[in-house]
């Protein structure tokens, strides 16, 4: 994989967006805090690029009971998507790279009054040794970003092409701390990031784009963990 020719921008893009996801929100960043739900934080900066919005969004959730191993997993894996991506019309994958590196192109749910949108985009999963907080577990990071196929040009049909960076990036605690060997289900907690920015790449209604967010965003992250914890929760825990 290493001599791929997305390779170099894989290895970039995934290590900003890590960087990027361990960011706190409370800072001067312009975070607004839009949507609460439980353990569940989500907030948007309001964003426009040529006149299209295109809100970054950060969530921060808790979820117990799942390792971020598993979290992960299930995100990256095409197997599962249909389970848990409710806006999802159809799923391809047209590449794998690599047993960690896959090639998807999506379309989604069309939302009216804007035309349909298809994404053709690089899904990365990597572990990372975790640095600063002693307590938590390595980090695991999907990346997904948008690229190009020669066989699936943007906007050939009647999908308008997407451009989406997005980022799960998921610790696991065990608390309290055991042996391995001890641990059961209802020791775990993880804690999840979740960055997204998507371009609608064309015209979209500034208003309904926003209203879409709001009403979208918090859903498929509560109805993605809960599809996670009913997935693992009779399996043994992969740590
Ligand atoms: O995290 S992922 O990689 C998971 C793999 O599927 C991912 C998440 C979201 C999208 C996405 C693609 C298109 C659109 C819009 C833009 C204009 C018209 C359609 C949206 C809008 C934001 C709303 C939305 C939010 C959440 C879930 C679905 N819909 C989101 C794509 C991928």
């Amino acid at each position: 994989v290493s001599k791929h020719k997305l390779w170099p921008e894989i290895e970039r893009v995934t290590m900003e967006q890590l960087h990027y996801a361990r960011l706190d929100v409370g800072g001067a960043g312009g975070w607004q805090l839009f949507a609460e739900d439980g353990d569940m934080r989500m907030y948007r900066r309001e964003e426009e690029a040529d006149g299209l919005v295109v809100d970054p969004l950060k969530a921060c959730h808790v979820v117990k009971g799942v390792t971020g191993r598993e979290v992960c997993n299930i995100f990256f894996s095409p197997e599962y998507r249909a389970g848990w991506e409710a806006t999802l019309d159809d799923m391809t994958v047209v590449e794998t790279i690599s047993s960690d590196t896959l090639v998807f192109l999506q379309t989604h749910k069309r939302i009216w009054p804007a035309s349909q949108r298809d994404a053709l985009f690089w899904s990365h999963r990597r572990s990372v040794s975790n640095t600063d907080d002693p307590d938590g577990s390595d980090l695991w990071i999907i990346c997904n970003h948008s690229t190009e196929h020669p066989d699936y040009p943007a906007n050939a049909g009647k999908c308008v092409r997407v451009y989406l960076t997005v980022c799960l990036v998921c610790q696991t605690f065990v608390d309290p701390p055991k042996d391995p060997k001890n641990i059961r289900r209802e020791d775990i907690t993880c804690k999840i990031t979740y960055c997204s920015v998507v371009n609608p790449g064309g015209w979209a209604p500034a208003s309904v784009l926003r209203a879409v967010y709001k009403r979208e965003y918090p859903k498929f992250l509560k109805r993605f963990t809960n599809f996670c914890i009913e997935q693992c929760k009779d399996k043994p825990i992969v740590f």
